[in-house]
């Protein structure tokens, strides 16, 4: 069954892996021909807007143009009326000639008196311009000139000056749209092929970029007069675009993806291996125990020891519990790693225990023992072989452990019956509530390093050690503090009535061995005090 999972494991990991391989290259390919038309798009707009800012200029010259004429109240084709229109189209750039209208024809203008018909009305705004979209002159053509009449005076202006875009990229299109044109009208002014039906995508937006068929098209709404400005750039454009990023970025995808898929491999090898590592761990001792001392921070003595397990490999390779204790987890091995820590520690402790009843170990067991009907007959042997107490014995669970929490209160219960104390471990890393905490009938609660570590830094959780120490206190719960590295964690844990302590500050962990010394050493110095 346990090398089941680990092969479902696999398959899932091989399964993951070539998706992740088939994938990468199709996003590459999205990103490159996403990455084409954000350039493009942008490159179509800022032409839009240049040909947008030089219609609003070529109007802004117009009606200025005309306006000063009527301030200066000269109606007649005077001398001094025609030499205003010389003065004000000399100083514009968009204006070819200003003059005098009178039905339909510039009477006299900056050019002179020669009369000029302004051809055709192609449309009148609503503000009361009427429009000229070809405007008859001898040896021009009749899309050359645009005529702009209002109050009796009229402006020509070049049709290819606001669409003229120097340096402007070849195949691209140009047009002006008057708002006031009806829909589907062919543009006021235009470059280059243009459908009228474009100028409908804009809708209510102010700039719009779309590909139809043939082009990428901007359109630019103006906001200082009724115009939209459009510009297009062959798909072909785009699509070249498209192609020399993808030659970029599809086979940087694909190697990420490999890469990708190799790091997914190599995990779900990993811990496959490791599952099958453990099991034969299992079969040839290679497990060992560690103790860490656990002291009192009144008195200094050394109260017990948390035992902590340890895997060395036939290569001499040592594999930490953080590794194989979830994979063990996910094999269904855990419950044989806790029978195996208890007759380990058995072994190292001899009659230890026996000899120091106050004394006390700390073992660790996961969710899976938690629920094992097993549990309490193999503390049971564990004692028995032991010699020991049920003073002797703490039990640790992880708050992530209780699952079940009926499931866990009734295990709890079994256990503190016997006079074994259980520790919630790693306590504030998962969701317990107080109340949940309360309704579990524990005895002691470590706070968890995380906390332990931010004490003096400023850190918002710095106030959370405050919280779980007042609230342990407020349900009778006694606090072990763990992870203690240094003497101002220590000290404050000590001002705020936490007895016990377990940190590299005060031994990292040992052989049984070397507790013992420890132990029977800092018997001694108390002693001597
Ligand atoms: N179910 C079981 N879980 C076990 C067993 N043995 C260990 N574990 C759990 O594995 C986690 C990692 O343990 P380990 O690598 O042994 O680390 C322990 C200490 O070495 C470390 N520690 C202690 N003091 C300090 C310190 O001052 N600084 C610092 N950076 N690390 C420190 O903390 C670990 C002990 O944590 P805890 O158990 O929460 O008190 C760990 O979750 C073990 O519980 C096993 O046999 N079964």
């Amino acid at each position: 069954m346990s090398s089941m999972r680990s092969k479902t494991f696999y398959l899932f990991g091989l399964l993951a892996a070539l998706a992740v391989t088939l994938l990468s290259p199709f996003l590459a390919y999205r990103e490159a021909q996403r990455r084409a038309y954000e350039t493009e798009a942008e490159l179509a707009l800022a032409y839009a807007r240049d040909v947008g800012h030089r219609t609003d200029e070529a109007a802004r010259q117009a009606f200025v143009g005309i306006g000063r004429i009527k301030r200066a109240g000269l109606t007649d084709c005077t001398p001094e009326a025609q030499a205003l229109m010389r003065r004000i189209d000399l100083s514009s750039t968009y204006l070819q000639a200003i003059g005098q209208v009178r039905d339909g024809v510039i009477v006299c203008s900056s050019i002179g008196s020669t009369r000029m018909p302004l051809g055709d009305r192609t449309f009148e705004t609503a503000a009361g311009v009427r429009v000229y979209l070809h405007v008859p002159v001898d040896g021009m053509g009749p899309d050359s000139l645009l005529g702009l009449e209002r109050d009796g005076y009229a402006v020509l202006i070049h049709s290819d000056l606001p669409v003229d875009t120097s340096g402007a990229r070849s195949g691209i299109s140009i047009a002006i749209f008057h708002m006031d044109q009806p829909a589907n009208s062919p543009p006021a002014v235009a470059r280059g092929a243009v459908s009228p039906h474009w100028r409908a995508h804009l809708r209510d937006q102010r700039a719009v970029t779309f590909v139809d068929d043939t082009h990428l098209v901007a359109i630019v709404r103006s906001t200082k007069s009724a115009t939209v400005a459009l510009a297009a750039l062959p798909a072909s454009q785009l699509h070249e675009r498209e192609k020399a990023n993808a030659w970029r970025l599809v086979p940087a995808g694909l190697a990420a993806g490999l890469a990708f898929a190799a790091a997914i491999l190599l995990l779900a090898r990993r811990q496959m291996s490791i599952a099958a590592a453990l099991r034969y761990a299992l079969r040839h001792d290679e497990f060992f125990v560690v103790y860490q001392p656990l002291v009192n921070l009144q008195t200094g003595r050394l109260v017990g020891a948390e035992a902590l397990l340890r895997m060395r490999r036939g290569t001499g390779e040592l594999i930490g519990p953080d590794l194989f204790i979830p994979i063990a987890e996910e094999n269904g091995l855990v419950g044989k790693l806790t029978e195996r820590l208890l007759s380990l520690i058995a072994r190292d402790i001899g009659m230890f225990l026996s000899e120091h009843p106050d004394f006390h170990i700390a073992v660790n067991i996961a969710a899976a023992d938690l629920h094992s009907e097993n549990l309490p007959s193999m503390l049971d042997d564990f004692l028995a072989r032991s010699h020991a107490g049920p003073r002797n014995l703490v039990i640790e669970i992880t708050e992530r452990a209780f699952v079940d929490p009926d499931l866990a209160r009734r295990t709890i219960a079994r256990l503190r019956e016997r006079g074994i104390e259980v520790a919630i471990d790693d306590f504030g890393t998962g969701y317990s509530s107080l109340s949940q905490l309360e309704s579990l009938d524990l005895d002691l609660l470590k706070i968890d390093r995380a906390f332990i570590q931010s004490i003096g830094t400023g850190a918002p959780t710095s106030q959370v050690v405050g919280y779980i120490i007042a609230m342990a206190q407020r349900i009778g719960l006694r606090m072990v503090a763990e992870g203690i590295e240094t003497e101002e964690q220590a000290s404050f844990m000590r001002e705020h009535g936490v007895d016990v302590a377990q940190g590299w500050l005060f031994g990292r962990p040992m052989a049984f061995d070397a507790l013992e010394r420890e132990y029977l050493a800092r018997q001694a110095e108390i002693a001597e005090r």
